[in-house]
């Protein structure tokens, strides 16, 4: 059975870096999703995200999609199809209404990698360090999903796992378990 590694959490818990992590070390490629949000400096169409106009958004089938800080994300029903001819095992990185919905649809399909870190700040830390600019962080963190996805929903608690994403290494450690439990033979 083919599997989606939904990785969810607040902004700046290192959901993209995980899932770049996943990609180069087991080659797990991820779902690429769509958005309204400007490009950041350094991200690239089609790598991150498929970037689009508001009117260009809605021409595409979702599986799911939410607005999250004023823009708009959506992951198609062809960006599972592309991940899903490339590998049994993919990722994808949601915030936390759109892994309800993931693991609404495709139930047992669904791993769920709920990420935190132990202390807010260390986030805003992050944002900054990552050269996000200060009105975009200003509006993300005063943002509700921003808040909401700082905690585990009630409904994910059965089904997620819980990552605290302080120590990167210790974070590899927890990932190379995660996808030795994943492997055929252990399903
Ligand atoms: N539900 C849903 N959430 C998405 C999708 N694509 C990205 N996201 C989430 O939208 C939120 C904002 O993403 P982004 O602007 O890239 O900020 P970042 O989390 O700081 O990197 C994050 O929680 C992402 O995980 C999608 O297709 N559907
Ligand atoms: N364990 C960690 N320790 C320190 N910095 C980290 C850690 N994990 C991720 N980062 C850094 O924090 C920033 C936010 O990570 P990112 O993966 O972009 O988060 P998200 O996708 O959840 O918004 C990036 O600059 C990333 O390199």
């Amino acid at each position: 059975m083919k599997h989606v590694i939904v990785i969810t959490g607040a902004t700046g818990t290192g959901k993209t870096t995980v899932s770049t992590y996943l990609k180069s070390k087991y080659q797990i490629p991820r779902i690429i999703t769509h958005t309204t949000r400007p490009k950041r400096p350094g991200e690239k169409n089609g790598v991150d995200y498929y970037f689009e106009t508001p009117e260009s958004f809605s021409q595409n089938h979702y599986l799911e999609s939410v607005t999250y800080a004023g823009y708009q994300y959506g992951s198609s029903f062809e960006g599972l199809q592309r991940a899903f001819e490339k590998a049994d095992l993919v990722s994808i990185v949601l915030d936390t209404k759109g892994a309800e919905t993931y693991v609404q649809q495709l139930k047992e399909q669904v791993v769920v990698l709920f990420l935190t870190v132990s202390r807010a700040t260390t986030l805003h830390e992050r944002l900054r360090d990552r050269g996000d600019q200060i009105e975009m962080i200003k509006s993300r963190i005063k943002s509700k999903e921003y808040f909401r996805d700082l905690f585990l929903p009630a409904d994910l608690k059965k089904v997620a796992q819980v990552l605290q994403n302080d120590d990167w290494n210790q974070t590899q450690d927890k990932l190379d378990e995660l996808v030795a439990s994943l492997q055929p033979s252990s399903l």
